[in-house]
């Protein structure tokens, strides 16, 4: 098939080395069958009934203390806008891998926005069996119009999925008491242009390689929250409580996650909770995530104290980031360089402690506020 990159070809050495080396060691690791869940389901329609609207909130900031991860339904972004993603997605994917990794394949964008494997990897797991476009909003229009559907999909998604991520940052905020000073903090640091659409698909692997290798290595995401909608097929797996866990898949709800900014910016109330994806035997599997980030130069500072995270601007821990990807190869470092205290046992983990209902920027509190809607 001509779609598919050349993995097989490509670390043809790497693929041989580890196979014969994990054979004769007989230590695959990764034998044990993880236990699937169903992460929190949450309805949206909940929060334009008044008897409701509370619960509900509730129940979002509760599944991002506990979980990091939920589920939403009655989300506003229509059938027929996920529809034609899928679709535009499954078109863009099936062409040709020489097209697809061309220059100017969808017009004037940067190199990387088709990525497929990993280029630097040294061992089996950081090949990444999957490829992916990854591009900030701000390309989308620089999509050329041999592929103007997947221009005006991408834009009719994004026009409904950014007041959705917004709407639900800003009710995680009025959670927390006094975690932001503004209750515009949201409103004046993110916007679509500042945001990341990443198009996924996972090609499906051999019976022999499945289990020694990831679609997407363990990673935590840096955005604000992250929403995720995927087919399915399943592959998604979270850590909950020290333990890798199947994420039961669910083509009708999106997935939300919390990510790193968010973590720094709840002093570690919400969890930006590792994650990855593991291939299937049989079939390919296609997500498409949105990352709900902030302008280059937005300052994150937790308002509530003590600090445990030191303040830095969203430009700043994406340097880092990249530079702990060089390094080491875990931009999941980063996040332990902004601890105000590194051997503070008070993170993450630590979640629940902080005093709650505080709803001095909830977007509720002012009855006269209706601009977060669906
Ligand atoms: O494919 C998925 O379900 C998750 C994708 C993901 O974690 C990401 O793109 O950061
Ligand atoms: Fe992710």
């Amino acid at each position: 098939m001509d779609y598919e990159p050349p993995f097989l070809e490509t670390y043809k050495t790497l693929l041989q080395e580890n196979i014969e080396d994990s054979n004769s060691n007989n230590n695959d690791d990764d034998d044990e069958e993880e236990e699937e869940v169903e992460l929190p389901l949450i309805d949206l329609k909940r929060l334009s009934d008044d008897d409701e609207r509370e619960e509900c909130m509730e129940e979002i900031s509760e599944a991002a203390r506990r979980w990091g991860f939920f589920q939403i339904v009655n989300h506003g972004v229509s059938n027929d806008i996920l529809g034609m993603m899928l679709f535009e997605q499954m078109k863009l994917f099936y062409q040709p891998f020489v097209k697809k990794s061309s220059d100017n394949f969808l017009g004037n964008l940067p190199p990387r926005t088709y990525r497929w494997g990993n280029p630097s990897a040294t061992n089996l797991r950081q090949l990444l069996w999957s490829e992916a476009f990854h591009f900030p909003i701000s390309h989308v229009s620089m999509v050329d119009n041999h592929h103007k559907t997947l221009r005006s999909s991408i834009e009719a998604f994004v026009a409904t999925v950014t007041p959705l991520a917004q709407c639900l940052a800003e009710i995680l905020a009025c959670k927390v008491n006094k975690m932001i000073k503004s209750k515009n903090y949201f409103r004046e640091n993110c916007f679509a242009e500042s945001c990341i659409i990443r198009l996924n698909r996972y090609p499906p692997c051999s019976k022999l390689l499945s289990s020694k290798l990831y679609g997407l290595m363990p990673h935590c995401d840096s955005s604000f929250l992250s929403i995720v909608y995927q087919d399915h097929i399943g592959g998604l797996e979270l850590l909950k409580d020290g333990k890798w866990v199947r994420v039961k898949p669910n083509p009708g709800a999106l997935v939300v996650n919390i990510g790193d900014l968010y973590q720094a910016l709840s002093n570690g109330v919400y969890k930006s909770i590792k994650h990855r994806v593991v291939v299937s035997q049989k079939q390919e599997r296609y997500s498409m995530a949105f990352f709900y980030c902030p302008l280059q130069d937005a300052l994150i500072q937790s308002n509530s104290k003590p600090a445990i995270y030191k303040k830095f601007t969203f430009r700043e821990y994406r340097e880092n980031n990249e530079k702990a990807v060089k390094q080491t190869g875990d931009k999941n470092l980063t996040k332990l360089t902004y601890k105000v205290n590194p051997k503070s046992t008070q993170d993450a983990d630590n979640v629940g402690q902080s005093p709650r209902n505080n709803l001095a920027c909830c977007p509720n509190t002012d009855n006269t506020d209706k601009r977060v809607s669906f």
